[in-house]
């Protein structure tokens, strides 16, 4: 398989790279330098001139807090760029694979959310993120929109490299317990990404699909479950506080669990246990040091 993809240096690209080389299909890279998603023509016009079968979009506008005082920013990476790369994949007959959020849920529902469930994003990313769906849906081309949650890797931001780094300058932390997910190794999404574009072109079923880490749990008890998976000379204290205890300028939902039915029964893909993956994103970060 030869793939296109958009973002170089983000968690899910990164991963992308490892998996696609380890299946040994041929996959190109394409950087901020090489196509900023502030310029949508300019990330459509790659798609017009490429030799590849398949286009993965795996960049975004990811800082939520910050989507907030930069809505028009966040608006033209999350939507309008993935919007022009879905038309552009759209006319030539090309999958496009998109990434999106468990942020486009409000939070209150009681079981795990299905892909049909209503959405209502609590922020501008989450909402920018939505029109980004809604657009590559529009585009009517071969595609398919994972939703995904809480992702992590060894490289990037994310919060167990957030709580390695504080674990390390403090003896507590206060960590939210009341907003539960699933938190998601970047490498099983790009597993994920790689078999939904084989099935796609197989002729399987496109869409939306969500996929996430299990079990569920709330932010507190995987910060706790980072600094039992790693060996840090002192093992922090976690506090368990209320949201209303950790303000910040995006609102965030309370519960995000995804239901990952349907692409187990349409593709085969297993809900991974993110406990195993947290274990070898921990290894990498000790022997990267
Ligand atoms: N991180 C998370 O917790 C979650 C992420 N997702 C979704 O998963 C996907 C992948 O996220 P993840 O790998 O974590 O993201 P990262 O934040 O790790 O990486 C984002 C990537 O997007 C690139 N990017 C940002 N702005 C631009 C721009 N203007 N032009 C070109 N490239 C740009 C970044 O490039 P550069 O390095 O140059 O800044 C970076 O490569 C996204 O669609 C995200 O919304 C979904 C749920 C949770
Ligand atoms: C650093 C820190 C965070 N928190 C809280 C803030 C927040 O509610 C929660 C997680 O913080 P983060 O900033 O890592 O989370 P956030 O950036 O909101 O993570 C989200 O990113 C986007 C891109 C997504 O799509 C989501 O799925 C989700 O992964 O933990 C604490 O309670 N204590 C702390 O010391
Ligand atoms: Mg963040």
């Amino acid at each position: 398989m030869h793939l296109l993809i958009f973002g170089k240096t983000g968690q899910v690209a990164r991963e992308l790279a490892r998996e696609a080389g380890a299946r040994g299909f041929r996959a190109e890279f394409l950087g901020r330098d090489a196509a900023d998603l502030t310029a949508p023509d300019a990330c459509a016009a790659a798609i017009a001139a490429t030799g590849a079968e398949v286009i993965v979009n795996a960049a975004a506008y990811t800082a939520v807090d910050a989507a907030e005082a930069d809505r028009a920013t966040a608006q033209a990476v999350n939507a309008d760029a993935p919007g022009a790369m879905a038309r552009a994949a759209a006319a030539r007959g090309l999958p496009f694979l998109h990434v999106s959020t468990d942020y486009v849920f409000d939070g209150t529902a009681d079981r795990p959310w299905r892909e049909d469930d209503p959405v209502a994003p609590l922020g501008v990313y989450g909402a920018t993120k939505l029109d980004g769906e809604r657009q590559v849906a529009a585009a009517g081309g071969p595609h398919a929109i994972l939703r995904t949650s809480w992702v992590f890797s060894a490289h990037g931001k994310n919060f167990v490299k957030t709580m390695l780094r504080l674990g390390r300058e403090r003896p507590e932390l206060s960590v939210v317990d009341d907003q539960k997910g699933g938190p998601t190794p970047a490498a099983d999404i790009a597993r994920a990404l790689l078999t939904l574009a084989e099935g796609i072109l197989a002729g399987r079923p496109g869409g939306l699909y969500h996929f996430a880490g299990a079990p569920t749990v709330s932010w507190a008890d995987f910060a706790d479950a980072i600094f039992d998976a790693a060996a840090l000379p002192h093992r922090p204290l976690v506090h368990r506080i209320a949201t209303s205890a950790y303000p910040t300028p995006a609102r965030r939902p309370l519960h995000s669990a995804l239901d990952c039915a349907r692409i187990r029964d349409l593709h085969g893909i297993e809900q991974p246990d993110w406990q195993r993956g947290l274990a070898e994103v921990v290894k990498e970060l000790e022997t990267a040091q």
